[in-house]
């Protein structure tokens, strides 16, 4: 097993990524949307009902496909992040990061000592198969991918500086939690909003780092991908199952 991170190296390299949602917090699910292909599948646990468990069985069923696995927490917490690296997330996508004081001290929370704050425990843990990789520990920071999420005014405010935190890969914006703050609640496609995210994939590019979106439809996501974003998820495992199954039924019933 490769433990390269190609989704790493295809973010520094502004390669487009296709992404997928998963929200279903399920193994079975995960597994079953893993076949599509997707060049990045999006373990949710900050909207999603996840857990450090529940996040560990959708690892290990993800494991035999492609498509590099990105989990969000449900915060920045710092032990969280400890927890789900141990269980063998490699690419976390950490929402509301506000400042670049905040981004520092995730990429921290992802480091081991001196460079950062990652507690040590290699011989336990899946991260480093309990041991059986030697290299783990040295080999961490290059393979581990820090996505940090911006998605309140402030953090707007703040982009360019966060953007330029050293150790943030990627940075990707929210649009719900963005329009909201912004005063849009609902509205992500409103023109303030819709300007707020075409100029924050320009800054963001313009600091060597990746831009990264959600886009709930067709339109949205090729606006996004024109607009200069790179890792783009184009679809959610509980869309696809709402969507389809009121549009099965409607084939029969009819537009009741
Ligand atoms: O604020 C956003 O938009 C996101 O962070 C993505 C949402 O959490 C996702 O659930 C779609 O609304």
């Amino acid at each position: 097993m490769t433990y390269v991170n190609e989704f790493k190296q295809a973010l520094a390299r502004s390669d487009v990524q296709y992404g997928y949602w998963l929200a279903l917090a399920h193994p079975y699910a995960a597994e079953a949307a893993a076949g599509a292909g997707y060049d990045w599948l999006l373990v949710d646990a900050e909207h999603a009902p996840n857990t450090v468990p529940s996040v560990l069985a959708q690892l290990q069923a993800l494991a035999p496909y492609p498509g590099e696995v990105v989990v969000r927490p449900v915060s920045d917490d710092r032990a969280l992040i400890k927890q789900l690296l141990d269980i063998g997330a490699r690419t976390l996508l950490v929402p509301m990061v506000d400042t670049s004081e905040q981004a520092a001290a995730v990429v921290a929370a992802t480091r081991y000592p001196p460079a950062g704050v990652r507690g040590v425990a290699s011989a336990l843990v899946r991260a480093s198969r309990w041991g059986s990789r030697p290299d783990y520990l040295a080999r961490a920071e290059e393979e581990i991918c820090v996505l940090v999420q911006v998605e309140t005014a402030l953090a707007l405010s703040n982009l360019d500086a966060i953007a330029a935190t050293d150790g943030v890969d990627g940075v990707f914006v929210g649009p719900a939690d963005l329009s909201a703050s912004l005063g849009w609640l609902g509205q992500p496609n409103h023109p303030d909003v819709q300007a707020a995210i075409r100029g924050a994939a320009v800054r963001i590019r313009a600091a060597g780092k990746a831009a990264g979106i959600l886009a709930v439809n067709e339109a949205d996501a090729r606006r996004y991908l024109e607009w200069g974003y790179t890792f783009v998820a184009v679809g959610a495992d509980v869309m696809s199952l709402t969507q389809g199954a009121r549009a099965a039924l409607e084939r029969f019933r009819g537009g009741s």
